[in-house]
């Protein structure tokens, strides 16, 4: 069971050079078992064309190693806020992909504009705050998943509508359902960051799109009475 959750993991790590979405080190995928309540994550700074399966690392929801002789992403406090305070995600990526980057650091949430938006996320993706000093000195990853959930629960955002964000002044966390679902959101999240990006460049004004056409777009591909595709 937990060598499948392994290899899905491996997979969906070799797949974020391939979309663009990092170079070097610059990003990590997990995934969970929930029957077991096990984390399966990327070894930290070892690069992806060394990376194999019997390098990532294995955790409890307390962060104790269970599985691995290396030392996991040191974001894996991060992923294990996001695990514990979401129930339904089943995976989750980090990346430094430019676009999305840009406005985690300009500190801008990105409104729905278009329909390739609303496809994926239902509204704006949010922005953090700024972490306080005492949280960066403390405990800055576990701090770093504690503002992301905070952003969520403050505008009562359900994780599966809106399944990314952006840390302010860092970079860009999504999530899905698995761990290749969490990287088809990480590359949308990008391809939206771009477009939105495009958009004000063409006009500063722009408005969000209308609540109907966000509806239509996101509920036709999800919920109960989802059409979209086969
Ligand atoms: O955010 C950063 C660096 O700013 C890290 O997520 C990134 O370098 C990946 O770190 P790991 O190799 O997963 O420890």
């Amino acid at each position: 069971m937990l060598e499948m959750l392994k290899q899905e993991v491996l997979l969906a790590n070799l797949q974020l050079p391939l979309h663009g979405l990092v170079v070097f080190t610059w990003g990590n995928v997990s995934g969970i078992d929930r029957e077991r309540n096990l984390v399966v994550i990327k070894p930290s700074g070892v690069p992806y064309d060394e990376l194999r399966q019997q390098d990532l690392v294995v955790l409890d929801l307390d962060g104790n190693i269970v599985e691995g002789n290396l030392r996991p992403s040191s974001d894996i406090p991060t992923h294990l806020a996001l695990y514990r305070e979401f129930p339904a995600i089943g995976g989750i990526v980090h990346t430094h992909s430019p676009w999305a980057t840009a406005w985690a650091q300009a500190g801008r949430p990105i409104p729905a504009l278009g329909t390739t938006h609303a496809d994926y996320f239902y509204g704006e993706i949010p922005v953090t705050r700024p972490m306080t000093k005492e949280e960066i000195d403390r405990d800055y990853e576990a701090q770093t998943g504690h503002v992301i959930v905070e952003a969520f629960k403050a505008h009562n955002i359900d994780p599966s509508h809106i399944p990314g964000i952006l840390v302010q002044n860092h970079a860009p966390f999504s999530w899905g359902q698995n761990p290749d679902n969490a990287v088809h959101n990480a590359v949308v999240l990008e391809k939206v960051a771009e477009m939105a990006f495009k958009t004000f460049q063409l006009k500063p004004e722009v408005s969000p799109m209308s609540q109907a056409l966000l509806d239509k777009h996101f509920l036709r591909k999800h919920g109960v009475n989802a059409y979209y595709g086969q």
